[in-house]
């Protein structure tokens, strides 16, 4: 299949450009992992929109700089006068030390000329930005990857203006716990606006996890195991880590120019063993905690004094912003304090360079490193431990790697993992990696040069990018466009021509009266029929040629008290109990379903329920709901969100279970119990029991489902399956197979209906059901029209 043109968008474009005459420009690399990273891409037709990393604000500039960036691949994004107050301020300034753990800086609280607003503008502006510029660009069926946390209002914007367009989103950074998120006073509109993508990723599951607890409690949305569920849109979430291009390290590290380096570097470093760091200069590297952790080594270690040194490249990056020139003060009052300390005539312990090196001589350096040292505070992945991996020689260095790098999931088994912090665990991981025997360091080093090899960038972009392209072609199929009106007079028509009918309704918010006319009570859930319902459903139940079932989340005796008189199928905890109104409950729970979780969500449920006045519980064999529709609503959102943190500490920390977030309600069940995996195995028996042979030939399936639930529409989705139903057995006691030829459904006679839902894999939708009640009156009335 030919792949889609790529839009890669980012803040920074791979190259740096500076004016060298009125229409004349140089170019150097841009720093940073990111740039490293999607260098990478090299299967794609590939444009990078970004910011060319100066400003330009006449004419003849902008056009000479596209001009020639064009040639590389490359369109500017000219951010003019909003760029520091967007780069500087609330990029790097506000949103960067919260994903990073370290909250606003202190002048937000102090300095009354710093507003969070004015740069939050900047950020708004900048985002339209690159919304106008990727307008420009995009051509029909190009997929925009959005990169970082620059651009996280740019997936909106681009949905809004099509919402076709083919969206992901990647952030490079960790994604911060909920309780650090929260802090961010836009917290929800960037949420909100990274959602509208077609897919989000992250470097790590930890990441991923907190990005969907955050969605979960500021939004109150939906969280499965696929990703966020949303008024029946969702938005897929997963983990992508990324790579480097490991040939491009290996090969480098073996040309006669690097070798040179490297034998030109041992003989200045007069044999002493090299430790090296290489970090941006950037308040999360821990760069003052590393050489904390070498002086404490040399401190405690008198022989390695005069015979180890460290190396430390810290690239210079973000100089506009305070905080990074502190950290550069303090790096360098470390140094000049302990090579004053540890320093001889010939030699001192700690060589501390500002500013960026040369790739070949890196890659030299990678290569006769004896221990790398990666003591970041929180890192998103951190690329330069594969890149020290990848260039290693005959007698491989050690890996001493911060677990609170992203990269510490990933090259942990092959390193020596430390909390930065520790400056004590530090200083012995050092003594250990130096001491280390050659076996124990070949070993290590064959687990990790294994991984680096084969997780590359291009396989991180062709994971994510397939993954996308395979959630958006999917969206596609099922769902093409946004649900249609239904066109009741076909739903009657093919009603009324067809010979074996099923019907399968849902029961609250379906075949119930709307919330605003039911009188609010109390104690409970009002689930009681729509009054306007009962006659007609029991003309509806009794015509021979129509299957009726009623497919409910509610447990067995609601749906006994409501439906018991009519002939027809009742499906109850999502189909996890059956029984014809005419017969007994049969169980279909699967057999290895693990319910141990119950008992402790109970326990948080109940003590939920005593604090929250109005709330209830409802409790089934198979799932717990707590319902807060009568409670205050901004008191039962706050506690269901406080409940949510209680659930994941605890009863379902390591349970597979699915927490699904109603609109009023909480609810925990077990994994993979949704309506529509449970459609299988009730037209088993449905079939069985009826002795069908005349295949189905209609079908309509309406539902005010969650989104979790809305796989029952395309169940039946006669596009989608292309081929006949054959409902088979599962458990011990399912029905016996049944005929592969009992649903011949054409795509004129299905028709699935959402009710209320915008995004839905429902082919149509009704507004509320009341609008039900109006079909079924009309089904009856003209079905023999
Ligand atoms: O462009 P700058 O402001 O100078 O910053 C450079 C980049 O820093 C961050 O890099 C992250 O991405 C790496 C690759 O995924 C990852 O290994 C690293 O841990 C991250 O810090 C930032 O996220 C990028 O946007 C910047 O370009
Ligand atoms: O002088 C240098 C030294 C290193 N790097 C590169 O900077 C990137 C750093 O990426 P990493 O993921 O480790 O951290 P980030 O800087 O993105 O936070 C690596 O690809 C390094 O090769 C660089 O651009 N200039």
């Amino acid at each position: 299949m030919a792949r889609p043109r790529l839009l890669v968008v980012s803040m920074s474009l791979p190259v740096t450009a500076k004016r060298t005459g009125e229409e004349s420009w140089s170019f150097t690399m841009s720093p940073g992992g990111l740039v490293s990273a999607l260098l990478g891409l090299k299967e794609f037709e590939t444009k990078w929109i970004g910011w060319p990393g100066v400003d330009v604000h006449d004419a003849i500039g902008k056009k000479t700089l596209s001009i020639t960036l064009a040639e590389k691949g490359c369109i500017p994004v000219f951010l003019e006068e909003v760029c520091d107050q967007y780069y500087n301020g609330y990029c790097n300034n506000i949103l960067w030390p919260i994903f990073h753990y370290l909250g606003t800086p202190p002048e937000y609280r102090n300095d009354a000329t710093i507003t969070y607003q004015s740069q939050y503008d900047a950020y708004k502006k900048a985002n339209q930005i690159f919304f106008d510029v990727v307008k420009e660009h995009y051509e029909e069926g190009d997929v925009v990857w959005c990169h970082d946390y620059h651009v996280m209002l740019l997936p909106q914007y681009l949905k809004e203006y099509n919402s076709k367009m083919k969206v992901g989103w990647f952030l490079h950074t960790p994604f911060p716990s909920s309780e650090m998120y929260k802090t961010l006073p836009s917290r929800s509109d960037l949420l909100r606006s990274v959602l509208t993508a077609d897919l989000v990723g992250f470097h790590t599951y930890d990441f991923a996890r907190h990005f969907l607890n955050a969605c979960m409690c500021i939004l109150g949305v939906e969280a499965t195991s696929e990703g966020v569920v949303d008024q029946g849109k969702v938005t897929r979430v997963a983990v992508f880590p990324i790579g480097i291009e490991p040939e491009r390290f290996i090969n480098t590290s073996e040309l006669s120019e690097v070798v040179q380096y490297m034998k030109k570097f041992k003989n200045d470093f007069g044999g002493r063993k090299l430790i090296l760091g290489v970090d941006r200069l950037d308040t999360i590297k821990g760069i003052p905690q590393k050489y904390q952790a070498f002086e404490k080594f040399l401190e405690e270690n008198e022989d390695w004094r005069g015979k180890v040194m460290l190396l430390q490249i810290a690239v210079p990056t973000r100089n506009g912003i305070g905080e990074y020139q502190k950290i550069k003060d303090q790096c360098h009052y470390h140094v000049g304090r302990i090579n004053g300390r540890f320093g001889s005539i010939s030699a001192v312990p700690i060589i501390h360079l500002d500013c960026s090196i040369d790739f070949n001589q890196l890659c030299a350096l990678y290569a006769i490193t004896d221990v790398l040292l990666v003591t970041s505070l929180r890192d998103g992945m951190n690329l330069v431990s594969s890149e020290f991996i990848a260039c290693q020689k005959e007698e491989k260095g050690v890996l001493i790697l911060s677990e609170f790098a992203g990269a510490g999931q990933s090259l942990g088994a092959g390193a020596l993992l430390v909390n930065p912090w520790n400056i004590k665990e530090v200083s012995t991981a050092i003594g250990e990696a130096l001491n280390m025997s050659h076996e124990e360091k070949e070993r290590k080093h064959k687990i990790n040069f294994q991984y680096v090899k084969t997780h590359s960038t291009q396989q991180w972009a062709d994971d994510f990018m397939n993954k996308l392209i395979e959630i958006t072609t999917n969206a596609e199929l099922r769902t093409g466009k946004a649900p249609l009106e239904l066109p009741e007079h076909d739903v009657i028509q093919q009603y009324s021509k067809s010979n074996n009918r099923l019907l399968i309704l849902g029961f609250y918010g379906t075949l119930t009266q709307p919330m605003k006319n039911q009188e609010r009570r109390g104690d409970g859930m009002n689930l009681d029929l729509h009054p306007q319902l009962k006659e007609r459903l029991k003309e509806l139940c009794s015509d021979p040629k129509t299957t009726v079932v009623v497919l409910s989340r509610s447990e067995k005796g609601i749906l006994d008290k409501n439906f018991g008189e009519y002939n027809m199928w009742l499906a109850a905890e999502n189909g996890m109990f059956l029984r014809h109104t005419s017969g007994e409950w049969v169980t279909r729970i699967p057999e290895h379903m693990n319910l141990e979780w119950i008992d402790g969500v109970k326990h948080v449920f109940k003590y939920f329920t005593e604090r929250t006045p109005g709330s209830y519980l409802e409790t089934s064999e198979t799932s717990l709901v707590w319902n807060y529709e009568y409670s205050d609503a901004e008191f039962g959102r706050a506690q269901a969100r406080d409940m949510l943190q209680h659930l994941w500490a605890g009863p379902i920390s390591n349970a597979s279970v699915d927490v699904v977030r109603g609109d009023q309600s909480v609810e925990v069940h077990a994994v993979g119990v949704t309506k529509g995996s449970a459609m299988e195995r009730i037209l088993g028996e449905i079939v069985h029991n009826k002795s069908m042979t005349e295949p189905i030939d209609y079908v309509l399936c309406i539902g005010f489902f969650l989104g979790k639930d809305e796989d029952v529409y395309t169940f039946f989705e006669p596009e989608l399956t292309k081929k006949t139903k054959s409902p088979s057995s599962s458990g011990s006691d399912s029905p016996k197979k049944v005929s592969a030829t009992i649903v011949d459904l054409k795509g004129e006679n299905y028709f699935s209906i959402a009710i209320g839902q915008t995004h839905t894999k429902a082919r149509y939708f009704l507004d509320s059901s009341d609008d039900v009640v109006q079909l079924i009156h009309k089904l009856c009335t003209h079905k023999n029209a």
